[in-house]
């Protein structure tokens, strides 16, 4: 049955470093009995393997099987124990022979070799609690992946009468298991203590194994000290411990080195755990030789001071230290060592205890950093004492330390977790407990509840609520501070004035309201001040604004805006010059003046650089916009109001366009005339197009005429592809008789129009010659000798006034269809 050549081992688990003691103790104990079987220990990642590695002969990590199911293990109260299935791995290990599983909990008497020539394939020794079952905590198993398969199955499947591994093994083996005898598996117990029985098979105990969650470790070493049977085995398990862990024992033989202990194995030893303290000053401030002297001791100064002061408490005899402990050549007091009692709610438990431990319940042994550096204390374990912590010091007078800058010896939360014994950071917070009710009376509805009332709605008040008559009293800063208004706005809810009746209404802007319209005033002014005496009272509005005047912003805005409706012109103001064009005039003498332009939200007048005619003036076809006269190249300060334009008018020199060069004047604009042409010049481009010759005498002179003599070209003849000669496309149009054009122009009245009047009033504009037909050198020589125009002819020959020098503008021109806005203005 034996495989050949496997070996045997003693095995242990450990499922997590709460264990470390116990797996550690329980090798040494094995080794110590003089063993000559192999340890392993299985071991979960999450564990450090480090510490055991240096026990034991092979470290496995295994799998961590988990109960999912772990309902069972509250009814022993032990939900530590989630993980004991993992325990089902020994069986996998079947690269030994045969495995000798023992608790990590259990300290050998003796090393029980023999159990490895035992035949039968499963072996375990009864349970205390119920001995028909075995205890799991020592078993004599022959690995094999058949149980193995079978065991790790149920454990999936969470069965287990207790939630764990022994649970799990009982029902598997059930009664099929070679039971062992109870020495091999003593499992003591504080309560129950059948001391006649200890008395009579102490000496056959083999291994001793401590069941339930107070662990040797987790206890304290003080904690089992009586005489019983249970105190006694305790000790054993000590025993090995302070053999192999314990570092400054007092019967430490001379030869004796000190153990290396790693630190990880005394942090989970109750008691064990002795921190650097760390004494941290406030960074910036270097300790004063007073608070290192309070540290050291005045006779021993370090060596430099620094900002963090790394201190080793020493160990010490903990059986013995019942009296104070004295750090190297430290006599007088440390306050803040006092303060660490105040967190310590179980001092009064440990009064042989030197050391304040951590909560009895907890599983973890970890003592506190704080706690421990508070030994000096020595007995000082009452609560009550923590009032008055100095006066059992023996101090000196002359060591009495500074209160304030004491150096803080405090928990360093970079390196070891916060004190067991802290008080929860949210101790304070406000707690609300429910009871059951335990009244046993049923509950009797009413036999009605009340209604709810009938009339629940809102009153709407008949009257308005009275508006107050008067301003409320400024409150804030910016009510009394208000800036006064710099024009005043027209309100369409305002009473419309009449004209001559009404006196104007003192305006609450900062200049005073004029009579009569000063004769050139600042724009703002004449912009917020009304006049008295202005019969047209919407003339007398302001509507321009500080940017109207800037051509830059008025062309832009002409070049991106979309163009005015038609009905722009009907909301022309009747009563005013010469109707809507005059007003336009005279709106631009204004520098921007608005008027004529009323009849939009964003009124942009100063933009304008030709107008059309009134409906009234203007033929039914469209004439060449009449050029408004603009003030002589927007010189800084040269502005003018509107009534200072309108008297000035057209006398005022610089007021006078300058014909453009390229641009007919207005008086050889014949509209009649240039429809004609256009007519003739469609016509014959369109039977250049089809193909056919121009013949009529008006169309070949009007064509020269406009563009100048240019020689006919001959469009070569081609041959038709045979037997389309005949063929006429059915798209095919007959042309145009060019005496026949569409549209027919209709002449204007020219004695009514405002045009005429324009050129009346500005004759400098008209060009001194040239008919229709002119060819446009005689524009640019009219304007060069032109002595009547102060304005010297300008070097710039390019486009006109519509675009400044350097300015970008239109280079070409793509032909477009009418916008509807256009179409609007042409079909009127
Ligand atoms: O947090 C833990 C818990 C358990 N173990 C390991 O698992 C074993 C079992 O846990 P333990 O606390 O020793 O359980 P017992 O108090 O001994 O409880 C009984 O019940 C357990 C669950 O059924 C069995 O595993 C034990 O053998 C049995 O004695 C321990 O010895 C360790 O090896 C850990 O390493 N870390
Ligand atoms: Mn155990």
């Amino acid at each position: 049955m034996a495989a050949q050549g496997l070996e045997d081992v003693y095995a242990s688990l450990l499922l997590t470093d709460t264990y470390l003691p116990g797996a550690l103790v329980l090798a040494h104990s094995l080794r110590d009995a003089g063993t000559t079987k192999k340890l392993a220990i299985l071991v979960t990642l999450d564990t450090v393997s480090a510490a055991v590695q240096a026990v034991y002969d092979y470290v496995i990590p295994v799998g961590r099987i988990r109960n999912e199911h772990p309902g069972n293990l509250d009814l022993m109260n032990r939900p530590d124990l989630h993980s004991a299935f993992t325990k089902v791995n020994l069986w996998r290990q079947v690269q030994f022979r045969k495995i000798v599983y023992v608790d990590a909990d259990v300290v050998a008497y003796r090393a029980p070799d023999e159990l490895f020539d035992l035949p039968h394939a499963f072996a375990a020794a009864p349970d205390i609690g119920w001995p028909d079952l075995f205890n799991t905590g020592l078993m004599v198993l022959t690995p094999n992946k058949g149980d193995y398969y079978a065991l790790l199955a149920m454990a999936q499947r969470g069965i287990s009468f207790d939630g764990a591994d022994q649970g799990l093994l009982n029902m598997y083996f059930k009664t099929g298991y070679h039971r062992l005898s109870f020495t091999y598996n003593v499992t003591p117990s504080a309560h129950y203590q059948y001391l006649p029985a200890y008395k009579h098979f102490q000496s056959a105990i083999n291994l001793v194994h401590f069941i339930g969650p107070e662990k040797p470790w987790v206890q304290g070493r003080d904690k089992a000290t009586g005489g019983g049977p249970f105190d006694q085995m305790v000790g054993r398990w000590w025993a090995v411990y302070d053999r192999h862990y314990r570092k400054n024992t007092p019967q430490m033989e001379p030869g004796r080195q000190e153990p290396q202990v790693p630190e990880i194995i005394q942090y989970f030893v109750k008691g064990e755990f002795q921190p650097t303290v760390r004494y941290v000053v406030p960074v910036g401030e270097p300790p004063s030789d007073q608070q290192i002297g309070d540290l050291y001791g005045q006779q021993n100064q370090p060596p430099a001071p620094s900002h963090v002061v790394d201190s080793h408490q020493p160990q010490q005899d903990q059986h013995h230290t019942h009296q104070s402990f004295d750090p190297p050549s430290t006599q007088q007091s440390h306050p803040h060592h006092n303060h660490q009692h105040h967190n310590n709610d179980h001092s009064h438990q440990h009064q042989h205890q030197y050391q304040h431990q951590s909560s009895e319940s907890s599983s973890h042994s970890a003592s506190d950093p704080r706690v421990s550096s508070s030994f000096q204390e020595g007995t000082h374990t009452e609560a009550q004492q923590d009032q008055a912590p100095d006066h059992q010091q023996p101090s000196e007078p002359e060591h009495k330390p500074e209160p304030q800058p004491e150096p803080v010896p405090s928990w360093d939360a970079q390196w070891h977790p916060p004190p067991a014994d802290s008080k929860p950071e949210a101790e304070n917070f406000p707690q609300t407990h429910y009871a059951m009710s335990s009244d046993p009376a049923q509950f009797v509805p009413p036999e009605r509840y009340p209604s709810p009332p009938k009339n629940m709605w809102y009153e709407v008040p008949k009257e308005p609520p009275a508006q107050p008559q008067e301003k409320p009293k400024p409150l804030f800063p910016w009510e009394t501070h208000q800036p006064r208004p710099t024009r005043a706005e027209q309100r369409s809810t305002a009473p419309q004035p009449q004209p001559q009746s009404r006196q104007p209404q003192p305006q609450p802007g900062p200049e005073p309201a004029p009579s009569t319209p000063p004769p050139a005033p600042a724009t703002r002014a004449a912009i917020s001040a009304p006049a008295a005496t202005i019969t047209d009272i919407w003339s007398s509005f302001p509507r321009s604004n500080a940017w109207d005047n800037i051509p830059e912003i008025n062309r832009y805005v002409d070049r991106t805006m979309p163009k005015p409706q038609r009905t722009r012109n009907r909301n022309l103001p009747s009563g005013r010059g010469n109707g809507g064009n005059g007003g336009v005039i005279a709106g631009h003498g204004n520098a921007g003046g608005m008027a004529g332009n009323f009849g939009y939200g964003t009124p942009r007048r100063g933009s304008k650089v030709t107008d059309f005619p009134s409906e009234e003036d203007r033929p039914s076809l469209p004439v060449t916009p009449a050029p408004i006269r603009r003030p002589r190249r927007w010189v800084a300060g040269d502005q003018h109001d509107a009534s200072s334009a309108s008297a000035a008018g057209a006398n005022n020199d610089d007021d006078q366009l300058q014909g453009a060069v390229g641009v007919p004047g207005q008086a050889d604009w014949d509209p009649a005339a240039q429809l004609r042409k256009l007519a003739r010049e469609q016509s014959e481009l369109l039977f250049q197009r089809l193909g056919a010759k121009a013949t009529g005498e008006g169309s070949s002179v009007g064509r020269r005429g406009l563009l100048g003599p240019e020689p006919q070209r001959e469009i070569p003849s081609r041959s038709l592809p045979f037997g389309s000669e005949n063929a006429k496309s059915p798209t095919y149009v007959a042309p145009v008789p060019p005496n026949v054009v569409s549209p027919k122009p209709v002449k204007p009245v020219t004695g009514a129009s405002s045009v005429s009047k324009l050129l009346a009033e500005a004759p400098e504009i008209i060009p001194s010659s040239g008919t229709g037909g002119t060819d446009r050198r005689d524009y640019a020589t009219a304007a060069t000798n032109s002595n009547s125009n102060p304005i010297a002819t300008p070097s710039y020959q390019g486009p006109g006034l519509v675009y400044e020098k350097g300015e970008d503008f239109p280079t070409q021109e793509t032909p477009a269809l009418p916008t509807e806005e256009e179409r609007d203005v042409l079909e009127t």
